[in-house]
C-alpha cells in the first residue's frame, strides 16, 4: 500500500508501562502469578482480574506523526468491515424516558423489556443527572488526556492489573491493536479504590468522577430494580439474590485517524458487566452496534446515557437478554472520548440463569452457573474478539 500509511516514529519510548514480567497465554493470567514486582499483588493482596501487554499511547503516535497509521493497527478486513449501509444508518436504537420508568409506568418497562430483547441496547432520557455533572465528567476526562504523556503515566497500568492508564486486552506480541487509548477505574464500592491510578493532581477529576460515580450508580440502580422485575421477582429480589452492583469506569480516548478505514477504535465485543452506561461525545458519532448482522451507529442524543445488556444480565436471563457485540470507529476530522460505567456483581459471587427464566420445555438452562472473577478473568484473558469469550459457560442448548 505504498503512500498510504507510514510507519511510526521509534515508540519504545512511549510505552505506556513497562513493567512486564511473566508470560501471557491464558493459563497463566488465570493463575494470577504472584511474581509480579512493581505495582503487582502482593501475597495476602486480593487477587486481579487479569494482564494486559504495554502499548504505546495512540494520542502520542498521531501527535508526533498525523499521517502514522502503524501496522499494528491495521485490522484485518473482515474486522473491519463497514457494512453500515444506508439501510443500518436509519436505524435508531429504542429510547427509554428513565423518568416513567423510575414511577413505575407500565409502558415504559415493557418497552424496556423489548429494548433489552431485541436491541440490548437502547438510550435513556430524564434519568436525572445534572447536564453540569455530565460536562465536568467530560471536562475533567478532556483534561486528563489532554496532560503530557509523562504525567499520564504516573498513572499507568501495572502488568498484572487492568485498572490504570494503558490499554486492557492486549494477550499477545502480533496482535493487532485499537486506535484508542484509555483509563479505567474501579469506583464502587469505595473501598477498593485504588487512588494510586487516580490522577488526584488534576484539578477537580476527583471530584468530577465521585459525583458522577454517585449519581450513575442511582440509576444503575433503578435499572436493576426492573430489570428484577421483568425476571419474574421483586425490585429488590435481583440485589438479594446476587448482591449489590460494583462499579467501574472507563474513560476511552479516540484519536483523529489519517485512514479510519484501516483501524478500529475499539474491536467488536461484549461487555462482561451487568450492564454499561456510556457517556458519549455529543457531536462525534463513534460507537456501533451489531444488529441482525449489520452495524448500527448509535447516533448521540445530547446529555442521554446509552445503556447496554452486559454478559452478566444475559446470563442471569438465561439468554432472554442479549449482551450485544459493539465497537468503535474512528475519523479524520474530530477525537471523540466516551465514558463507559460497568456494573457488575460481586466477584465472589456465583452468577447463573435465575430459576424464573428457566423452563425446561421452552427456554432451557443456557448456561451453566460460575463466580463472576471466574467469569471475568477468562474474559480479560483474551483478545477482545465479538463474543468468543462467552462460549466457555453456555451449554450444548444454547
Ligand atoms: O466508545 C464507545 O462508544 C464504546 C466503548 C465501549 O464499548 C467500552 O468501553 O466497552
Ligand atoms: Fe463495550
Amino acid at each position: 500500500m505504498p503512500g498510504y500509511y507510514k510507519r511510526s516514529t521509534p515508540i519504545d519510548c512511549q510505552l505506556l508501562y513497562t513493567n512486564l514480567t511473566g508470560g501471557t497465554n491464558s493459563s497463566e493470567t488465570k493463575n494470577m502469578d504472584l511474581k509480579v514486582e512493581n505495582g503487582g499483588a502482593k501475597k495476602g493482596e486480593r487477587l486481579g482480574w487479569g494482564k494486559s501487554l504495554p502499548v504505546p499511547s495512540v494520542q502520542e503516535i498521531v501527535r508526533n506523526d498525523f499521517q502514522s497509521v502503524p501496522d499494528r493497527y491495521i485490522h484485518e478486513n473482515k474486522d473491519r468491515e463497514l457494512n453500515s449501509d444506508n439501510f443500518a444508518s436509519s436505524l435508531e436504537v429504542p429510547v427509554i424516558d428513565f423518568s416513567l420508568l423510575a414511577k413505575g409506568e407500565e409502558g415504559e418497562i415493557r418497552k424496556l423489556d423489548l429494548a433489552c430483547k431485541d436491541w440490548g441496547f437502547f438510550q435513556i432520557t430524564n434519568h436525572g443527572l445534572r447536564d453540569e455533572v455530565l460536562h465536568k465528567m467530560k471536562a475533567t476526562v478532556a483534561a486528563f488526556f489532554e496532560l503530557p504523556l509523562e504525567e499520564k503515566k504516573k498513572y499507568a497500568k501495572a502488568a498484572n492489573e487492568i485498572q490504570g492508564y494503558g490499554q486492557n486486552f492486549v494477550v499477545s506480541e502480533e496482535q493487532k491493536l485499537d486506535w484508542s487509548d484509555m483509563i479505567y477505574l474501579i469506583t464502587v464500592p469505595p473501598e477498593r479504590r485504588n487512588f494510586k491510578f487516580w490522577p488526584l493532581s488534576l484539578p477537580g477529576f476527583k471530584d468530577a468522577i465521585e459525583e458522577y460515580s454517585a449519581e450513575v450508580q442511582k440509576v444503575a440502580e433503578e435499572l436493576y430494580a426492573n430489570f428484577s422485575v421483568l425476571m419474574g421477582l421483586d425490585r429488590d429480589g435481583l440485589k438479594r439474590l446476587q448482591g449489590e452492583l460494583k462499579q467501574g469506569i472507563r474513560m476511552n480516548y479516540y484519536p483523529v485517524c489519517s485512514r479510519p478505514d484501516l483501524v478500529l477504535g475499539i474491536s467488536p465485543h461484549s461487555d462482561g458487566s451487568t450492564f454499561t452506561l456510556l457517556l458519549q461525545d455529543d457531536e462525534v458519532t463513534g460507537l456501533q452496534i451489531k444488529h441482525k448482522q449489520v452495524w448500527v451507529p448509535v447516533k448521540p442524543i445530547p446529555n442521554s446515557l446509552v445503556v447496554n445488556v452486559g454478559d452478566a444480565a444475559e446470563i442471569q436471563s438465561n439468554g432472554m437478554y442479549k449482551s450485544i457485540e459493539h465497537r468503535a470507529i474512528t475519523n479524520e476530522e474530530k477525537p471523540r472520548i466516551s465514558i463507559a460505567t460497568f456494573v457488575f456483581p460481586d466477584d465472589e459471587q456465583e452468577i447463573g440463569p435465575l430459576e424464573s427464566m428457566i423452563d425446561d420445555s421452552h427456554r432451557p438452562r443456557m448456561y451453566r452457573n460460575i463466580k463472576y472473577v471466574d467469569y471475568i478473568r477468562e474474559k480479560f484473558a483474551r483478545r477482545m474478539e465479538g463474543k468468543a469469550h462467552t462460549d466457555f459457560v453456555k451449554l450444548q442448548s444454547a
